[in-house]
């Protein structure tokens, strides 16, 4: 079980992508729901301003007809202002049920659209006096035209001032809401991040478990596990392209009498000492392991039988050369050395061990500090 390569460049990419995401729908909801409002009130208040420009101006005709009776253009003022009220009055009442405004709220003024409908009606009729306005009522023209613009006047400014309302309390609403959800979203974000980073922690915890399971506690070379693991990756690639995989095993000379001299702390000194030895003499590639005792190995890929040999005898004789630690210091240590090398992973890892350590035997055997190769059975 390996860890998912990236994890934690993932969790920032993931937490990044959270956070664009996150400014996007912000910003958004923030634009559409300031544009929805300034659309809607806006062309109401629009046609209402309108609508109260015409009834002044009909109010100053109609002063001016009284004014002047004589000038007829003020009759064909009048006439076409009072024209144009069913459709103001008709625009106006689609904007309000479009709006946001409760019916509620503007039934009343609706009850005095009505009425203004009725007058209009009426002094629509005296306006179309059949022969050329020269018979028209002049008196109830006045009348009506006053009373109609009255009522138009006393609604468009109540329902203006409605809108006015309308408008700043959907403001301060949509204000809220935008708010509402830019804290959302950054308690999202926090929530996102929290977990990103609880995950890392874990992918960080689960990390160095796994390198302390696979890693030998006394002098943190890798331990048995990691050398099969990587040994098995080894000569699988080794099947693929022919290379070669050589295993050194290594074992310390009459370790026993260091530890009955000296104790088993000066003891774990020197596998420490030794170890560390190892490591430095190894290649970048090789891997120096502990496989438990006073028993080491190096794995070395791409490396043959002659490179593995030189770097078993360097070995051989740096540990002999080694100030060991601690009272153990006068004295000196050997190791023993069996070789094998394998090509084109022609062997299993257990064939290649196995050839190893009865190398290892034969340098026991032939009066230890030497190094016995087994080549390819
Ligand atoms: N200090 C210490 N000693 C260990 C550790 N593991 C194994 N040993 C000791 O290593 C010694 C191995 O002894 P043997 O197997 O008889 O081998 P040897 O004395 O090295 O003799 P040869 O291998 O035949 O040369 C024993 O005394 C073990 O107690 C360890 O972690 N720390």
């Amino acid at each position: 079980m390996t860890p998912a390569p990236g994890l934690r460049s993932g969790l920032l990419a993931g937490f990044c992508l959270l956070a664009a995401l996150g400014a996007i729908v912000a910003g958004a909801f923030s634009l559409q729901a300031g544009r929805h409002l300034g659309a809607d009130y806006s062309a109401l208040a629009g046609d209402l301003v309108r609508a109260q420009e015409d009834t002044a101006e009909l109010r100053l005709e109609l002063n001016a007809l009284r004014n002047h009776p004589h000038h007829r253009w003020h009759l064909t003022r009048i006439a076409s202002l009072v024209a144009r009220v069913p459709e103001r009055i008709g625009t106006i009442r689609q904007g309000l049920s479009r709006s946001e405004i409760g019916e509620a709220r503007y039934a009343p003024m609706l009850a005095e659209l009505s009425q203004a409908e009725t007058l209009y009606q009426r002094l629509a009729s005296v306006i179309a006096a059949p022969d050329g306005g020269t018979d028209m009522d002049v008196p109830q023209l006045h009348r009506l035209g006053h009373e109609l613009e009255s009522t138009l006047a006393w609604t468009y400014s109540s329902l203006l001032e409605d809108v006015h309302r309308a408008a700043a309390d959907q403001q301060r609403l949509m204000k809220w809401l935008s708010l509402a959800v830019v804290l959302l979203v950054i308690l999202v974000l926090l929530v996102a991040a929290a977990l990103m980073l609880a995950l890392a922690r874990i992918h960080r915890q689960w990390r160095s478990l796994r390198e302390l399971s696979v890693t030998d506690e006394l002098t943190r070379l890798a331990n048995r596990r990691r050398l099969w693991e990587v040994a098995e990756r080894y000569l699988e690639l080794n099947r693929r392209d022919g290379g070669e995989l050589s295993l050194l095993l290594i074992d310390l000379d009459h370790f026993k009498r260091f530890n009955d001299r000296y104790g088993h702390p000066a003891g774990d000194a020197v596998l420490q000492a030794v170890a560390a030895e190892f490591a430095r003499l190894g290649r970048e590639s090789d891997l120096v392991a502990r496989l438990g005792g006073e028993e080491f190995a190096v794995l070395m890929p791409n490396t043959g039988l002659e490179g593995a040999r030189q770097l078993g005898e360097r070995l051989r004789e740096a540990t002999a050369g080694l100030p060991l630690p601690g009272q153990a210091g006068e004295q000196r240590l050997t190791i023993s050395l069996g070789l094998a090398t394998t090509r084109g992973g022609g062997d299993t890892l257990a064939q290649l061990y196995s050839r190893a350590d009865r190398g290892l035997y034969r340098a026991k055997q032939n009066g230890r500090n030497r190094l016995e190769i087994n080549a390819q059975a």
